[in-house]
């Protein structure tokens, strides 16, 4: 049994406040400080992430404390994608075999889930309106700003966690100590949060069950659809350009734009015109560093130590996923040993957060451009038709990211090898008939039984 710690959480975001209940499970005392007000009693800003895809790395996290059912009764569930052309022709995809979806979770309704949960715990207090401005990592102080008062205070846990997210104060103070690597890199890209509301008697304008992409070669428009009949849209476009933020002046521009790429959307977007003038540009940035931690006093977790850009639905699922990985290493955790445990940690999840920002990167391309491919679509099914008859041996790459636990790294290392083995198929295919025919399947036979190309994982 290890000793009971006072550990001071900084952000009580998707990942802090789930952490603190996994870490109250192991025993300790947790007091999590969080910048913005309680969420549960103030309305949150505009225009910012409404709702996040939620899938099994997700899902297992809130199993293990048991939330798993509470949420499942107000997600909705997303089959696949649905494709929209400047035509307002669809197209679908779907994500993987039948009955699979990834979820379209409320980011503020599963927050509120999370933080009922962990405030009727007495081992868990939390601490709204105080902004972490200073943390000396030696000592293990942290400085807090009441943001209601604007006096300050200094607090001293045990141990220091960080899961105040991308541009995170905790991570700031590692910079400055020696040999941190630290790398960040904004895409060209920023994104605008815009809503189609449900239909007059309280449906679903376009497909519920669906994620929706308007896919445009250099940018796109996707919806994500809520429980109350709307859909959150997002447009990701340029901030510079032809077609970009910045070409778009005024409301002639946008309407004009919009028209004409969007025109199936435009009627169902009443209020586009306010809600493009008034919601912000969000910037899209990966961030990478190492090490997380800082001798076996303070802990980096979720986007502080791990920003990706948001194209594979993964960021939230990755730092839930973070949290599992810590609360088995606690399970077998004996003794006071924390920096061999942050080690540990780090050492594990590093491969797999650098992966999955690079997956993410990836994904862009394919939704904001190849979904619109009928090539790209008929090679979709080539692939589900190769995983049909060889089971054991190809798991696509969507599936192994989105609806299993193998790591990150894997399925980035997989993918890239089933890449090159599905452009020497593509060669012999021009529709779907074609995959029977002899040279594919000798292909098939050479590459994945054969030569064994593709290796399960082995832990
Ligand atoms: C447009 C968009 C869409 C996304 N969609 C998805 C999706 O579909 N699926 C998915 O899995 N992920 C998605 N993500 C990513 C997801 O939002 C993040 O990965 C997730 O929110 C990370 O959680 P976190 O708790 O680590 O950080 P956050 O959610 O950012 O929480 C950090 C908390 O720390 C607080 N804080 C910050 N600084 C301080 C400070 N100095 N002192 C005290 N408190 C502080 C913040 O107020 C915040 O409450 C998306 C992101 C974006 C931008
Ligand atoms: N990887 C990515 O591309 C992105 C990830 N996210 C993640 O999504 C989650 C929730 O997003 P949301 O609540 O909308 O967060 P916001 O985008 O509203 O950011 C939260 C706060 O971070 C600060 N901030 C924003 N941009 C910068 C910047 N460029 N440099 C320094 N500080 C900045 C701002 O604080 P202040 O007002 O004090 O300046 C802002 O209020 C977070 O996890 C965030 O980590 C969010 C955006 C992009
Ligand atoms: N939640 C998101 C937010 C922004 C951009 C994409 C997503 C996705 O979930 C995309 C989905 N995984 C897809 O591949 O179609």
């Amino acid at each position: 049994m290890t000793e009971r710690k006072n550990i001071a959480i900084m952000g009580a975001g998707l990942v802090g406040s789930l952490l603190s209940l996994y870490l109250a499970k192991h025993g300790h005392k947790i007091d999590l400080y969080e910048r913005r007000s309680d969420l549960r009693v103030s309305t949150i800003d505009g225009g910012r992430s409404i709702n996040l895809a939620l899938s099994d790395r997700g899902w297992r996290a809130l199993k293990g404390i048991g939330i798993e059912e509470e949420v499942r009764k107000v997600a909705i569930p997303m089959y696949g994608r649905i494709m929209h052309d400047e035509q307002g022709k669809l197209t679908h995809q779907p994500y993987g075999k039948e009955g699979q979806a990834i979820y379209s979770v409320s980011r503020g309704g599963l927050n509120t889930a999370l933080m009922n949960l962990s405030e009727s715990n007495s081992d868990i207090t939390y601490h709204f309106n105080r902004q972490a401005i200073d943390v000396n990592l030696r000592e293990n102080e942290v400085q807090l700003r009441n943001i209601t008062t604007g006096e300050t205070e200094t607090i001293k846990p045990d141990l220091l966690f960080g899961a105040d997210g991308a541009y995170s104060a905790v991570r700031g103070a590692m910079q400055k100590t020696e040999r941190f690597d630290y790398q960040q890199s904004y895409l060209e890209y920023g994104y605008k949060e815009l809503t189609i509301p449900a239909t007059a008697d309280g449906g679903w304008a376009i497909e519920k069950n669906a994620l929706h992409i308007w896919p445009r070669g250099n940018y796109m428009m996707i919806a994500l659809p809520n429980p109350d009949g709307s859909f959150t849209c997002t447009l990701f476009f340029p901030y510079e350009g032809e077609h970009s933020f910045a070409a778009i002046k005024n409301e002639e521009d946008l309407l004009a734009f919009f028209n004409r790429v969007f025109p199936d959307a435009v009627p169902l977007m009443p209020e586009l015109a306010q809600e493009y003038f008034e919601n912000p540009v969000g910037a899209l940035v990966t961030v990478k560093c190492f090490p997380w931690s800082y001798e076996g006093k303070s802990l980096l977790i979720g986007d502080a130590s791990h920003a990706v850009v948001p194209f594979y639905g993964q960021g939230m699922n990755a730092g839930f996923e973070d949290i599992t990985v810590l609360d088995q290493m606690l399970e077998n955790f004996e003794g006071d040993n924390w920096e061999e445990l942050f080690h540990a940690f780090e050492h594990r999840r590093k491969p797999n957060a650098d992966a999955i920002a690079d997956l993410a990167v990836l994904n862009f391309e394919e939704m904001r451009d190849k979904v619109a491919d009928p090539r790209f679509l008929l090679r979709k099914k080539i692939e589900n038709k190769i995983s049909g008859q060889y089971p054991e041996k190809w798991i696509p790459l969507y599936t192994m990211v989105t609806f299993t636990d193998l790591p990150y790294s894997y399925a980035l290392e997989t993918g890239q090898k089933q890449d090159k083995i599905m452009k020497k198929v593509m060669k012999h295919i021009q529709s779907i008939e074609d995959y029977d025919r002899p040279e594919v399947q000798q292909l098939l036979e050479k590459q994945l039984v054969q030569k064994e190309k593709l290796k399960p994982y082995r832990g």
